[in-house]
């Protein structure tokens, strides 16, 4: 009996200790906090959704603001907006990110950046065989190259900075189409995954200069740019996605900064985020020995969760064919 209870007793506490413990030295990066403050946030995309909202939360926090985006107009309601709201102004940058000249002109008149918020982003969800190349290549141009554009012209003085005891901020907006595919987000949720390789290896280049990379994984959000989409959008699109519930552009701006500022990697926004995040977790790295407790204690669990929803969204997709059949005119 003695027995038993002691087997038990392993089985519940000592290994999971012995795990707690074993992560808390494994895990690297080391944590790191990165303060807002008094610091410059550049945040492209700036104008307008997730962007503007990210652009209050930092002028409320007490930082210096700059804003980046195509349409001048659009970036002059941004700042009067943050201006009635904090009183803070912020400074606008017109360019379009696929110039990498105009992204650096800006980037320099900007001056130094402390955190580099890439959240510019376009989306259309349509099938890839209705889909004209050309929207595909130019939705990998703006999410993809022009992240790389700004990241290129930003990082020169980033690594150069006065203080490299402070550390600094690389955070792209992601999306949970970026960490599953889904249906009618072919070249979206390709341009998305894409920026998961770029984080990855870019956060293993620029270590050593106390820079660190995040990643935020915002679910259907509330958003001009959402209303857009919503026009024409896949019914199926719409059933998958609504797996997860959507947000408000504050209350994923609240996210993101909270995980910009406790130097998270990976930052879901939502509970179905962060269930999708742990079943994602891949090979990225993890600076919490508590988050990679739960990683691998929860990995078999959620793979098989991860297999339940892949079975719901194949059996939406079957019965929208069906429906289709039994709707359309027979054939002789
Ligand atoms: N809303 C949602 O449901 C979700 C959104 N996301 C991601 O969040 C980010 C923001 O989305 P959201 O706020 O909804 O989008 P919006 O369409 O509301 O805003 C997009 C912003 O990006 C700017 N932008 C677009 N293209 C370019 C370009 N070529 N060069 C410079 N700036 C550009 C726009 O300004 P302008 O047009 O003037 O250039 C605007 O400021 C995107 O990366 C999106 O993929 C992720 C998950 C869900
Ligand atoms: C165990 C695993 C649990 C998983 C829960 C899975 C939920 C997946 C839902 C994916 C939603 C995709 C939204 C895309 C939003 C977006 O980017 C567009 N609106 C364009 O902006």
């Amino acid at each position: 009996m003695a027995d038993a209870y002691f087997s038990l007793f392993t089985l519940i506490v000592l290994i999971p200790l012995a795990l707690i413990a074993f992560l808390y030295f494994l895990v690297r990066p080391r944590p790191v906090k990165i303060p807002i403050k008094n610091r410059h946030v550049f945040i492209t995309g700036g104008s307008s959704g997730i962007g503007l909202a990210l652009a209050h939360h930092a002028a409320a926090q007490g930082s210096r603001v700059s804003i980046l985006a195509r349409s001048r107009n659009k970036l002059e309601e941004a700042r009067n907006a943050v201006r009635l709201a904090t009183g803070i102004d912020v400074s606008v940058f017109a360019a379009d990110v696929r110039d990498y000249d105009a992204v650096k002109r800006a980037v320099d008149e900007a001056g130094p950046i402390d955190v580099l918020l890439l959240n510019h982003g376009v989306f259309v969800a349509l099938e890839l065989e209705k889909q004209e190349l050309s929207e595909v290549k130019f939705t990998l141009d703006v999410n993809l190259m022009g992240s790389f554009n700004l990241i290129k012209a930003a990082l020169p003085a980033m690594r150069t900075r006065k203080d490299p005891q402070q550390p600094v901020s690389i955070a792209l907006v992601s999306s949970q189409a970026g960490q599953v595919g889904i249906y009618g987000y072919a070249a979206y949720s390709a341009s998305k995954f894409g920026l998961r390789g770029l984080a990855e290896a870019l956060q293993q280049e620029v270590i050593a200069d106390n820079i660190h990379v995040s990643l935020i994984f915002p679910p259907d959000t509330d958003t001009p740019g959402f209303a857009e989409e919503n026009k024409r959008k896949p019914e199926l699109t719409k059933i998958i996605a609504s797996s997860s519930g959507a947000m408000k552009p504050e209350e994923v701006a609240q996210k993101t900064f909270d995980g910009i500022k406790s130097g998270s990697f990976i930052i879901p926004c939502n509970l179905e985020g962060i269930a999708l995040s742990l079943a994602t977790a891949g090979l990225s790295p993890q600076r919490s020995f508590l988050m990679a407790t739960v990683e691998v204690l929860a990995a078999g669990i959620l793979r098989i969760a991860g297999l339940c929803f892949q079975w719901t969204w194949y059996t939406s997709i079957e019965k929208w064919h069906n429906q289709r059949k039994a709707g359309s005119p027979q054939r002789s």
